[in-house]
């Protein structure tokens, strides 16, 4: 245990509330069997909605993350261990950790990252791995918390427990590991609570408070649970535990919503608690290494950009497939399908990057703008312009791979789409007549995410007769492969040595693997980052959700209200063969299935 000199309790920590300022007691008490007596903190709307939002320029160095214009941060702070909770006759009193107070400059920030939905598969695989990286590469503040808050009831001691098995040793592999992992668990601490328990959140700001100090408090909350219970969060985290002189930002997983009508409400309902620029809307994807770099392809190299048109492009493919199927998920899955869990966010998401005028800056607002504005250039989709499809069963010598509907987890009978493909156009200058065609799906024969870009045939080739009877095969296609083995490769139309004049089709291959000796960061770790800093340009704006969802809204209503049978396609298969029709009537086929790498 870290020593700390002790100090006081802050009065308004120990203080009794009074009853009118007393939160309502929580109907279930599951995760939290100690009644406390705690001073209502309710800061509610109005005082956060009055905190200031920090635009601050990004630094990676050592402990150069600034969290609050100004602060300056002139003591080192031991790291604190367990918080003591002293029980007394049926009442929760908090008592100081020792910290030494006193040294603290006024102007010394923090920032308390809560984790709610701390016990769940999110939180665990990626959430917690991801802060423990920033911790290793020293991109997380000098004084910070971690706080996880759930219904289960946990010590601190068990929920360090649980995270440290999935923590690794990805950046530090030296010996320095484990003591990272020490110091970094020594920061994270438990609080087990209802998501709509204003006096849950309000125990849980007091123990904030402990670890904070009389540091600004900045706080980030981390919403990892089911979308059902996003609002009952928000409200009872910003009425309850809010930060009162820094900045409050909140993190919200995706699904945002099912359709147009429920993200409207969604944000709506959210915006009664947050401003919309406390609202970080998270789509991993966008936090992927090689998406991120779509922006610097394009407009940092001049031979990209004057191809990047109908007139040069042929069509464009998003692919997304994993080789596994729902395997537990189907709860969720079920309620969703595979357009909305993958195309509607994931891949427009990249192809809004992709197809966007230029911005008039790197700034947030700048991308967002030009993101909503192609997105709002696209046709809404219709069935015509869609396949759909479910995976089934599959025998593989002696081995069996379920159906979707086997997974326990699915309702016998669900219609539910597992696989999907679809014909996208944008309706502007740039791009009128160009399909981009869409494809994602699970159980399929392998995992990749990648971009693809068809460029049209040479008007007048020379060597056409060299290049086969299938000219399509012989144009060239840059592929931006996000994953795995992250690459970008243009084939091309080269000589093969020798005195014959034979062609063959090869690639110009930047491979990541070959190319950087850095490890690839996690998606989660860029994007906590950005989220820690203030950074929105990788974060959904709600005007960019709306055109996303009025793309897609109609024909998800269409499958759903005429109950449209997806097309079966084997587990491990290339998935539903009209997905081949439907890339065939706009003369194109997959890349991904095609040979070659
Ligand atoms: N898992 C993943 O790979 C991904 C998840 N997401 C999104 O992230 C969020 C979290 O996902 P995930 O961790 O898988 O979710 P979980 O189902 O694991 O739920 C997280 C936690 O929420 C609590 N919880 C679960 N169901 C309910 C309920 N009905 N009512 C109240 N509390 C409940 C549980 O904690 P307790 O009982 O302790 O309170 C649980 O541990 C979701 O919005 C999901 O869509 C997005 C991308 C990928
Ligand atoms: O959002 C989701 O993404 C995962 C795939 O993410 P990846 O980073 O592993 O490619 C997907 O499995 C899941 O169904 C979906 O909700």
């Amino acid at each position: 245990m870290a020593a700390f000199s002790a100090t006081h309790c802050p009065s308004h920590v120990t203080t009794p509330s009074s009853p009118s300022s007393r939160p309502r007691p929580c109907s279930s008490d599951r995760g939290h069997d100690r009644r406390a007596t705690l001073s209502s903190s309710i800061a509610g709307r109005l005082a956060l909605r009055a905190q200031p939002s920090s635009r601050l320029r990004r630094s990676r160095r050592a402990n150069a993350v600034r969290l609050h214009e100004g602060s300056v941060a002139t003591t080192i702070i031991p790291v604190e261990s367990e918080l003591p909770l002293k029980k007394s006759k049926g009442s929760l009193s908090l008592t100081l950790p020792e910290v030494e107070d006193v040294n603290i400059s006024e102007n010394e920030s923090t920032v308390s990252i809560t984790v709610v939905g701390a016990s769940g598969d999110l939180a665990k695989k990626k959430i917690f791995p991801a802060l423990f990286a920033l911790f290793c590469e020293d991109c997380l503040p000098k004084h910070f918390t971690i706080c996880g808050y759930a219904r289960s009831k946990m010590t601190d001691a068990e929920l360090r427990n649980m995270i440290s098995k999935s923590l690794t040793c990805r950046i530090d592999k030296s010996e320095n590991c484990e003591e990272k992992m020490d110091q970094f668990l020594k920061r994270c601490f438990y609080h087990s609570g209802h998501y709509d328990c204003l006096e849950n959140f309000a125990e849980l700001d007091m123990k904030l408070k402990l670890h904070e100090g009389r540091r600004i408090s900045n706080r980030l909350f981390y919403l990892s649970i089911p979308p059902n219970i996003f609002v009952d969060a928000v409200r009872c985290s910003s009425s309850s535990a809010a930060s009162r002189n820094g900045w409050t930002r909140v993190i919200v997983e995706k699904p945002f919503g099912r359709d147009s009508e429920s993200s409207a409400a969604l944000t709506n309902a959210l915006k009664q608690y947050l401003d919309e620029n406390q609202i970080f809307r998270i789509d991993h994807y966008l936090g992927k290494e090689l998406v991120e770099n779509l922006s610097v392809l394009r407009f940092s190299n001049l031979i990209f950009e004057p191809l990047w048109s109908r007139q040069y492009i042929r069509n464009v493919q998003l692919i997304f497939s994993e080789d596994f199927g729902t395997e537990g998920r189907g709860g969720y899955f079920d309620n969703y399908g595979i357009i909305r869990d993958i195309m509607q966010n994931h891949l427009l998401q990249i192809l809004a990057l992709f197809a966007m005028e230029t911005p008039v800056s790197l700034d947030a607002e700048d991308i967002r703008n030009e993101k909503v504005k192609v997105l709002r250039c696209m046709k809404p989709l219709h069935l015509d312009d869609m396949v759909i499809g479910q995976y089934t069963s599959h025998n593989e010598g002696s081995t069996t791979y379920p159906a979707y509907t086997d997974d326990k987890t699915v309702p016998k009978g669900s219609l539910t789409p597992t696989f999907a493909a679809a014909a996208l156009f944008i309706n502007n200058a740039r791009w009128e007549g160009v399909p981009f065609l869409m494809k994602a799906g699970k159980a399929l024969q392998d995992r990749r995410a990648e971009i693809r870009v068809q460029f049209r045939h040479v008007p007048g080739n020379l060597y056409n007769q060299k290049l086969g009877t299938d000219l399509n095969q012989a144009t060239n296609e840059l592929v931006i492969r996000v994953q795995p083995d992250e690459a970008i490769y243009l084939m091309i139309n080269n000589k093969v040595p020798g005195l014959e004049m034979k062609l063959d089709h090869s690639n110009l291959n930047l491979h990541y693997a070959a190319r950087y000796s850095k490890e690839i960061p996690d998606a989660y770790e860029r994007l906590l980052l950005d989220a820690i800093e203030g950074e929105r340009r990788l974060f959904i704006r709600s005007d960019e959700l709306d055109a996303a969802w009025a793309i897609f809204t109609p024909v998800l209503k269409e499958i759903e209200e005429k109950k449209t049978v997806p097309e079966s396609y084997p587990y491990g298969s290339q998935g539903p063969v009209a997905a081949h029709r439907l890339a065939a009537r706009y003369d194109v086929k997959w890349g991904d299935l095609r040979t070659g790498p």
